[in-house]
């Protein structure tokens, strides 16, 4: 079976009138540094409420992408729909309203070092609404709960925090204005595997009891498993497959057998 036939390419997800469903819409995107570019005519669509597992293969432009939707890195062509506004003729009341209801977790966290886990979580809160002191720790104390940190994280400093409240902490900033859609990067990297299992637990439950949409960027197998309902392949400048597990396992790309039914892969079942 070739790569086309077992699985959805973006393109025809658009054609067969799901769009209105789809929460985030990338369409014929290239990004480049000076000459070298990174992704091109590139198509992906998010569906509402699902999990998405992003993969690809070091340096394949993951967390590029995942940046250029956010607005970080500029595009050279294309179009990306959000809740579906158009985002390059969003005005900035517009962009503003998008990015009230999106959150982000980055690689390693990216919490402010000089600010307490509940100053960190009040930092969206700050920039979006008028809410007086009381009211955001009211709120923050909610997002430690629904993250399942102890109230007595509230205090503290990142630094003094274990890799797996980082990446709570840094969960509960992202969801600290009740999005509709949330942009993991590598959620569960350099966590121990009962630790990143508990991460998964977690992100399947907010996504099921929220409503959440999960966009994930990871090269966690466990975590493509257990909680992903669709998986996109990043590779040769696009989007080179999408589809559920099953669709993974079926596919004869070479670089998609290897990853998903490769000696490692085979090693954890
Ligand atoms: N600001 C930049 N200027 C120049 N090149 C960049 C810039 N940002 C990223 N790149 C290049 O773009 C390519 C893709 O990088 P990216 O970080 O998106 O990879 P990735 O798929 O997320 O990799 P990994 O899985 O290792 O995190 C790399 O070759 C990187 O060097």
């Amino acid at each position: 079976m070739t790569p086309s036939q077992s699985v959805t390419p973006a393109k025809e997800t658009a054609a067969t009138g799901e769009k209105s469903d789809n929460v985030l819409s990338v369409r014929d995107i290239t990004v480049g540094f000076g000459s070298k570019i990174i992704l091109q005519d590139l198509d992906l669509d998010v569906r509402r409420g699902e999990v998405l597992g992003f993969v690809g293969g070091s340096g394949t432009g993951k967390s590029v992408l995942m940046r250029t939707i956010l607005g970080l890195t500029p595009k050279r062509t294309g179009q990306i729909s959000v809740f579906g506004h158009d985002l390059s003729t969003a005005s900035p009341k517009e962009r503003t309203a998008i990015e009230r209801r999106w959150g982000v977790l980055f690689q390693q966290g990216a919490l402010f070092s000089s600010l307490s886990v509940k100053q960190n979580i009040q930092v969206p809160m700050r920039e979006h609404l008028k809410l007086s002191p009381q009211l955001m720790d009211e709120l923050a104390t909610l997002k430690l709960e629904l993250v399942g940190l102890p109230q007595d994280a509230a205090d503290k400093l990142p630094s003094e925090l274990s890799g797996g409240m980082i990446k709570r902490a840094s969960l509960a900033r992202a969801l600290a204005l009740d999005p509709d859609l949330v942009f993991l990067d590598e959620p569960t990297s350099g966590l121990d595997p009962i630790g990143a299992a508990a991460f998964d637990s977690l992100i399947a439950n907010l996504s099921s009891t929220l409503g959440l949409t999960v966009y994930m960027v990871t090269h966690d197998l466990d975590s493509l498993h257990s909680i992903c309902d669709r998986i996109a392949v990043l590779g040769k400048k696009r989007v080179l497959a999408i589809g559920t597990m099953d669709d993974m396992m079926k596919n004869d790309d070479p670089w998609i057998k290897s990853y998903f039914r490769g000696e490692r892969a085979l090693r954890r079942v």
